[in-house]
């Protein structure tokens, strides 16, 4: 064993904090509730610190995108760490897969031993600090694996995640602080959308992982 392995290896002994798809209370509530896990302080300072010290080596990139005839920097910088073949499309731009580091591997395999996630890849969106945001979207698109989990981990400064109906717009607003996990049941994405806001107060930097499982090689076959 590395001396660096010790604190990803044992089994989170985290809870489940909100389970937002079983409750007692949803059954007795008639309002959709978005099919979500939320675990409070699922990764522990020592890991977060590694991951958070890993993320200095990333090449983040702040790409543009082309809306309403323009072109914008995305208000944060990204990357996508993936097994070979998964590329993903994701707000139009198309991503290659860059090899995965050390802790964010590491973190994958922790998410399959504790809940059987599977994922072949994890985008990562580092916000500067709160002026630095997401807008409304579902991460559906067409390479995601059917029957899937999107997990989302946070690490740094806590930041207000939305989460909305489609159709009838009921919203919903978790706090998400450092070391939480969220994970997203299949098929959420489908009736809800979620965003990050801005946060003007908000200093820090914050940084979020989404493990997403794709069809490998999609982009070579369409
Ligand atoms: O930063 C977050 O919590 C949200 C990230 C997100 O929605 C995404 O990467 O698709
Ligand atoms: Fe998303």
């Amino acid at each position: 064993m590395q001396q660096d392995d010790f604190d990803f290896d044992p089994p989170s002994e985290a809870q489940p904090a909100t389970q937002g798809h079983e409750s007692q209370l949803q059954k007795a509530n008639t309002k959709p509730r978005p099919p979500y896990t939320l675990i409070k302080g699922y990764l522990n300072l020592a890991q977060q610190a590694a991951l958070l010290k890993e993320v200095e080596t990333y090449p983040l990139t702040r790409p543009e995108v082309f809306v309403f005839g323009k072109h914008h920097p995305i208000p944060r910088s990204q990357v996508w760490f993936g097994d070979k073949g998964c590329d993903y499309v994701y707000s139009g731009l198309f991503i290659e897969a860059q090899p995965w580091p050390h802790y964010a591997q590491k973190l994958r395999l922790k998410l399959e031993r504790d809940f059987g996630l599977q994922s072949n890849g994890v985008l990562v969106n580092l916000y500067a600090n709160g002026h630095e945001s997401m807008g409304w979207h579902s991460d559906d698109e067409k390479e995601i694996k059917s029957g899937t989990d999107i997990a989302s981990v946070t690490i740094g400064a806590s930041r207000d995640f939305f989460i909305r109906h489609k159709q009838t717009l009921d919203k919903q607003c978790l706090h998400l602080e450092s070391g939480d996990l969220l994970i997203m049941h299949w098929p959420m994405q489908s009736d809800w959308e979620h965003s990050l806001p801005k946060r003007l107060k908000v200093e820090q930097p914050r940084v979020n992982y989404t493990f997403r499982c794709l069809i490998a090689n999609y982009h070579q076959h369409n």
